[in-house]
């Protein structure tokens, strides 16, 4: 294989429930990632020396250099094949089209570094497993394991503790309010200890009625049951989400919430009309830089595109042989 194209998608948290901070400086979580469709798209091509270029929505706010999350996945990968004895997978060139906000609470950088480990899986023919390729992403990240995984998941420990959710054979419309700035996430997890200090943090538990919700695929009792521990200190950072929020309600969102660390802000209609219809009230409404609709559940990290260059034995021409898939928004198997 010469090139290997992966799409990648954005995650919202439907619940995000934060414990006391560890030892670790993490903080223990039982969270409900729901992979959506918005997706970036990673293509690693052989190089002679790892590098990575950005392009499309936020790019300037990507580091293209060693700390970029997907080449940070290219070596996690390599150690992983040199700690199993395989000789290290050569260079990449790693090419990002972005589409997921930058540090928007959606996780696209994990989304990045788990487009990469599938693409390099394939390009080198590492042969690792899927919940291979989510034990080395959780080293990159807490939230590279879900891209890996996409559908709907549970995720505890630090988020990479990952267990399928059972859900209804829905798919639900997300309407998203981009925001205007970016938040970090260390800075809402430390604004949240702050808020609390002084008060006694209970260990977090998974919200029985968003799980039934999604079992029955009720978009109402869904839209009813989100919650996010991170949006109060997301809001207190960057209070004109307060205002998108209401805005959102007012205009009939069956629900809405922060995203992860914010600041985007997502809200649940009750079919596709109703979401264009929401879309274009927000953005009306002036209370976000941009807005975008999207389904979900959504696959995680998959391969759309394949490049091989085959020298066939009697022939001294090499063939390039090539697939893309075409672009569909894949509801995951359901658990
Ligand atoms: C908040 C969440 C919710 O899904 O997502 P985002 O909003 O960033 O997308 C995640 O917990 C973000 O996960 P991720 O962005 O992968 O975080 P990491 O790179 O592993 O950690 C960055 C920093 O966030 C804090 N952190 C992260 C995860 C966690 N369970 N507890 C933490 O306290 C720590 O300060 C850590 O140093
Ligand atoms: N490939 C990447 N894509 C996006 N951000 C990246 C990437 N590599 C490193 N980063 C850095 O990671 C930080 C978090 O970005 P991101 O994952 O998009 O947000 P969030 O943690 O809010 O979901 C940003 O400050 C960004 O500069």
């Amino acid at each position: 294989m010469t090139s290997v194209t992966v799409r990648v998608p954005a995650k919202i948290n439907l619940q995000l429930a934060v414990g006391p901070p560890r030892p670790d400086g993490y903080h223990g979580l039982v969270t409900v990632f729901h992979a959506i469709s918005l997706f970036d798209e990673v293509t690693a091509v052989q190089a002679d020396t790892d590098r990575v270029t950005v392009s499309g929505e936020g790019a300037e706010h990507v580091p293209e250099d060693a700390d970029n999350l997907a080449l940070r996945a290219v070596r996690a990968l390599r150690a992983e094949q040199e700690r199993r004895g395989l000789a290290p997978g050569d260079g990449v060139a790693v090419a990002i089209r972005k589409r997921i906000p930058v540090a928007g609470g959606m996780a696209g950088g994990s989304a990045d570094a788990a487009a990469a480990l599938v693409a390099c899986n394939e390009l080198w023919a590492a042969g690792l497993s899927q919940s291979e390729l989510c034990e080395v992403g959780s080293a990159v990240g807490s939230d590279v394991a879900f891209a890996v995984l996409g559908g709907t998941a549970v995720g505890r420990g630090r988020g990479e503790q990952l267990t399928p959710a059972l859900v209804a054979a829905v798919r639900y419309h997300w309407v998203l309010a981009l925001a205007d700035g970016h938040l970090s996430t260390p800075a809402v997890y430390g604004k949240l200890d702050q808020m609390r200090a002084g008060r006694d943090v209970a260990e977090p538990e998974l919200n029985t009625e968003l799980m039934s919700a999604l079992r029955s695929g009720d978009a109402e009792r869904l839209g009813a049951a989100i919650s996010n521990d991170l949006q109060a200190p997301a809001i207190a950072l960057f209070p004109a989400l307060g205002e998108t929020l209401s805005a959102g309600e007012d205009l009939g969102a069956l629900g809405g919430l922060v995203s992860g660390s914010g600041p985007t802000c997502y809200f649940l209609a009750r079919d596709d009309i109703h979401a264009k219809d929401l879309a274009a009230s927000l953005s009306a409404e002036g209370v976000c830089r941009a807005v975008a609709t999207a389904t979900g559940p959504a696959a995680g990290a998959s391969v759309i595109a394949l490049n091989a260059l085959w020298r066939i034995f009697w022939g001294p021409r090499p063939c390039i042989l090539s697939f893309r898939r075409k672009s569909s928004s894949v509801p995951s198997p359901l658990a």
